[in-house]
């Protein structure tokens, strides 16, 4: 499995140290083990939670490493991705780890212990209810994958992210969320700048992801209290 993770990276065309690739493999025996007492993901064959989860996490270390950030917040992380491997891959740049279920924020606990990984905080809550006067705006990088339609998670994750700080959604293809979105974008000051393409190394599968930059600061009143971005879509 080491070999097959390690061949994908290469297709990315990434760069990697032994350590990382140690600290990885540690993180998926540690998933597939938990994942058959508590359900965590649906993918529980070893070689698709590397092709789907992992190196699909890594579909976006290129554009991270474009971005220069120092701090990234991943909202709805589920089990960890992209947000867990990716900090894993840049122990540079602090993580904010969220998701609304706590066997799942738990799980990531015991991942960031048992990894000693300084630059991952794990946070148990929903998005708009975590939001403060210290972390709004905070952060130069948004990463969210699978958890709603572009127009719902734009509301929960403009908020935090700082002004010419950017939003990297991943998308499966021709899910084409992006016309939905133009009143959320404009409403939270945000704007797509691109849509890359990007094909699974080994399966091929194509995914997206969507590039947006936030261009204004974004009005307190966002995101509405909790499930109405869900609700009632901007
Ligand atoms: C389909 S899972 C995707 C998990 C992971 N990002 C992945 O791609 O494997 C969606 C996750 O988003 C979380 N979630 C949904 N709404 C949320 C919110 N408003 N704030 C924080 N987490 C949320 C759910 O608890 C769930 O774990």
């Amino acid at each position: 499995m080491r070999e097959y993770l390690v061949e994908g990276i290469k297709k990315i065309g990434l760069k990697y140290t032994d350590k990382k690739i140690d600290n990885l493999i540690k993180y998926l025996e540690y998933l597939v083990a938990y994942n058959k007492h508590t359900n965590l993901t649906a993918i529980r064959d070893t070689k698709d939670a590397i092709e789907k989860h992992f190196l699909d996490s890594l579909l976006l270390q290129n554009l991270l490493d474009e971005k220069n950030g120092t701090k990234a917040i991943d909202i709805g992380t589920g089990a960890g991705f992209p947000g867990m491997v990716l900090a894993i891959f840049n122990p540079n740049i602090e993580f904010v780890l969220m998701d609304s279920v706590g066997k799942k924020t738990t799980f990531l606990q015991n991942v960031k212990e048992l990894l000693n990984l300084e630059n991952v905080t794990v946070v148990n809550s929903r998005a708009e209810d975590y939001i403060n006067d210290s972390n709004r705006e905070s952060f130069d990088i948004g990463l969210c994958r699978g958890v709603n339609k572009l127009n719902v998670i734009l509301e929960y994750m403009i908020p935090f992210i700082k002004v010419e700080g950017h939003f990297l959604a991943q998308k499966m293809a021709g899910t084409e969320e992006e016309g939905e979105a133009t009143n959320a974008l404009e409403t939270l000051g945000a704007k797509i700048v691109k849509i890359h393409r990007y094909k699974l190394p080994n399966y091929g599968d194509e995914r997206l992801v969507v590039e947006i930059l936030k261009e204004k600061s974004t009005d307190k009143k966002y995101p509405r209290r909790a499930g109405v971005a869900l609700k009632k879509p901007l």
